[in-house]
């Protein structure tokens, strides 16, 4: 869903990439499949089960890729998981795992039914 490089401002001062920047990168994978399967805006409500399982390097090619786990009346909820791999190798790696829920807005942020129909 999402690709992109890990930049050194994307960095700690160790040269990890910060947790939160990660998080981001999430964020906005499952705002697009949310955005998407609902037809229109959806906003973060919860994001749980976040898990760090390795670090991101500067010059890491990181993806993004989403699930729908379940559709409900309003919300939704995507399991995403982000991938690193050295810009030089071919090995992809799990670097993180997160639920987002995400709710489906009217113009007025109020939460919309979702069609149940795909
Ligand atoms: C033309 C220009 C285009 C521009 C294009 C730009 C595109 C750029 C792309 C960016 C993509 C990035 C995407 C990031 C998206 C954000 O970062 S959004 C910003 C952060 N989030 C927010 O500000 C949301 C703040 N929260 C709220 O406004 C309200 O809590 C909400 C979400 C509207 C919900 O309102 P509410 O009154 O609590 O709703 P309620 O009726 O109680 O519950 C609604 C549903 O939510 C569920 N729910 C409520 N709370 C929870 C919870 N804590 N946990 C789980 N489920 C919950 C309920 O179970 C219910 O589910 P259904 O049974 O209906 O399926």
């Amino acid at each position: 869903m999402i690709r992109v490089t890990a930049m050194p401002a994307d960095a700690n001062a160790y040269g990890d990439i910060f947790g939160g920047w990660l998080m981001s990168q999430m964020d906005m994978g499952a705002g697009l499949v949310a955005a998407r399967r609902s037809r229109g805006r959806a906003v973060t409500v919860a994001m749980d089960g976040m898990q760090f399982h390795l670090p991101v390097k500067v010059g890491d090619e990181v993806s993004v890729y989403g699930e729908i786990q379940r559709v409900g009346r309003t919300s939704l909820t995507i399991a995403i998981e982000a991938w690193r791999r050295h810009r030089h190798e071919e090995e992809e790696v799990k670097v993180t795992q997160a639920v987002f829920t995400f709710v489906a807005v009217n113009e007025f942020g109020k939460p919309r039914a979702i069609d149940q129909e795909k």
